[in-house]
């Protein structure tokens, strides 16, 4: 109906034309003078196209090629528009310090890293911010302890065997190599579900898992090859009528959430029923924590985490957290295939400290400094969180760089990663660059593949127990080694975080051991 009248009424009236032209010409006038707000703070950068800024520069290219290409050409400090929305592109230890942790009180808001958000995930510590995040984080960030994480081990050990047990089986029915990408986005999320909150995703043995459909389709709704989320990004006015788009999305978060629901308040009842030591893991930390927050009539009182806020954190945990930790666990197997040399290196401390068939404890993992070097220079070269993101909440000017109120700040750390200056010989993998040593000689903030500060990840110890169990469970039975299939430099796409554009193809090569006969997956 309003169709109908809107262009009646710009036949019939020409007062109301004549408006209509007046503000469109204002606000064409208001845009070309937003998109001067660079040049007026004396920040280079791109110029900037009407209506859509700087994002044609991205057509058919990889984006953290642009992000490098632009740092040769405008420096550390530059700005560019998504659209309408002034972007700050930082490329500089010092300032990453100073945005992240001295001045974080102006920079605590992270952008949504997902435009379509379904409750009760906006209560997760990926969406909030302020008071309500610093509540939401405390929780999470002690549900991540060391005793937790300790008890959390046995079950992802467990998980790693049956990784293993599937991982030979595909070798064996594949002979020519294998996409091992798959096996690992399932292994991880089976191995946090069943040991963060003792949940049985099965994803390993069920293909058709619901709470892997959830994880796929949480990152493939915010994937930077999905036009529908590109666009919702570019133009956030434009989300809500984008979001009938995400139907997808929005289905298998309704069917998961049911049965988290169903889970969450099973386990409540359980645990309050029991003070076993089940109740170490994530979950039961949720469950039993209790702090200060306001009621109703606004007084501070004692409470519990609502299970809503429970399910939104697990929801925001498996979809970013888990999501990240895929890509970081295939980036390591690639590394490995391609690097004998550091592989056997890698094979030889971990037989030191766990022989041929011990599990890895904790207190194990925390031992293997050659591992721990692999991971560093895996995630230096392919960075799956290349960036770390902020909007500037007042106007402050930093070591002579104005932050206007409201513009998005890009901490590109994938860029300084590339640098000859910290990293010589940039393109080659060599994890004895992560020596404490080396680290020593490098600025603290050269390298935050975990980002820094009060909001940095919070299960970064956690995604290292699961890469490393995984390392120690493969190199101990298999050599893994390129086949046929293996593309390096390996294709990468931002889906959000970077990961394998079309897989990890390896081949694995039964390891021999000594005094054993048959070298068969003991899982
Ligand atoms: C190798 C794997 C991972 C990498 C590289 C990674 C990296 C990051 C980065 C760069 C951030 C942004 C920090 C910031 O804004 O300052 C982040 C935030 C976060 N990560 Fe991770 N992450 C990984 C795995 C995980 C895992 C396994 C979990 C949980 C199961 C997790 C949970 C989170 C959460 C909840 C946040 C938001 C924290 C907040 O806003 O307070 N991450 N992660």
């Amino acid at each position: 109906m309003a169709l109908l009248i809107f262009p009646l009424t710009f036949t019939i009236n020409p007062l109301v034309a004549l408006l209509l032209v007046v503000l469109a010409v204002v606000w064409f006038l208001k845009v070309k003078d937003d998109y001067k707000l660079f040049e007026k703070l004396k920040i280079p950068g791109p110029k900037p196209m009407m209506v859509f800024g700087s994002i044609g520069e991205f057509k058919d290219k990889n984006p953290l090629d642009v992000f490098k290409e632009w740092r040769k050409v405008y420096g550390d400090i530059y700005g560019f528009f998504e659209g309408f929305s002034p972007s700050l592109v930082v490329n500089c230890p010092e300032m990453a310090k100073q945005i992240l942790v001295k001045h974080f009180d102006k920079f605590h808001i992270r952008p949504l890293c997902n435009p379509f958000v379904y409750s009760p995930d906006e209560s997760s510590l990926l969406n909030t911010h302020g008071n309500e995040w610093k509540r939401q984080r405390s929780i999470v960030a002690a549900a991540f302890n060391s005793v937790s994480m300790k008890h959390m081990s046995n079950r992802v050990n467990a998980n790693g065997d049956k990784f293993c047990r599937k991982v030979n089986e595909q070798n064996k029915s594949n002979p020519d190599g294998f996409d091992v990408t798959d096996l690992i986005d399932r292994y991880t999320l089976d191995a946090f579900a069943d040991s963060g909150f003792d949940f049985k995703a099965d994803s390993l043995d069920n293909e058709d898992a619901l709470l892997y459909r959830f994880m796929k389709q949480f990152n493939q709704s915010a994937a930077a090859d999905n036009p529908v989320a590109g666009l919702a990004r570019v133009y956030p006015g434009l989300t809500p009528f984008l979001q009938l788009f995400d139907r997808k999305h929005k289905q298998i978060h309704e069917e998961n959430m049911k049965q988290i629901r169903e889970h969450v308040v099973r386990k409540r009842q359980e645990y309050s029923q029991s003070s076993s030591d089940e109740q170490k893991n994530f979950l039961g930390q949720m469950i039993n924590c209790s702090f200060f927050d306001r009621d109703e009539y606004g007084i501070y009182r004692r409470r519990q985490l609502k299970d809503e806020e429970i399910i939104g954190h697990i929801n925001s945990l498996i979809g970013g957290g888990i999501g990240t930790l895929n890509a970081c666990l295939s980036f390591v197997i690639h590394m490995l295939a391609m690097n004998p040399t550091a592989q056997q290196k890698a094979f030889q401390e971990i037989i030191k400290i766990c022989g041929y068939e011990k599990s890895p404890t904790f207190d194990d993992i925390q031992k293997m400094e050659y591992l721990q070097m692999i991971l560093h220079e895996t995630l230096r070269l392919l960075p799956c969180a290349p960036g770390v993101t902020r909007r500037v909440t007042e106007d402050c000017n930093i070591n002579g760089v104005e932050f206007k109120k409201d513009v998005v700040v890009r901490v590109m750390t994938c860029t300084l990663y590339s640098d000859e200056k910290l990293y010589p010989q940039p393109e080659k993998f060599i994890p004895e660059r992560f020596s404490p040593e080396e680290v020593q000689k490098r600025h603290a903030f050269s390298y935050l593949p975990y980002g820094q500060g009060p909001r940095m990840c919070p299960g970064l110890k956690f995604a290292d127990l699961q890469v490393k169990v995984a390392m120690v469970k493969l190199l101990q039975r298999f050599v893994i080694k390129p086949c046929s299939l293996t593309i390096d430099p390996l294709p990468t796409a931002l889906r959000p975080m970077l990961c394998p554009k079309d897989g990890v193809f390896v081949h694995l090569e039964d390891r021999v051991r000594p005094n054993m006969r048959s070298n068969t997956c003991s899982a």
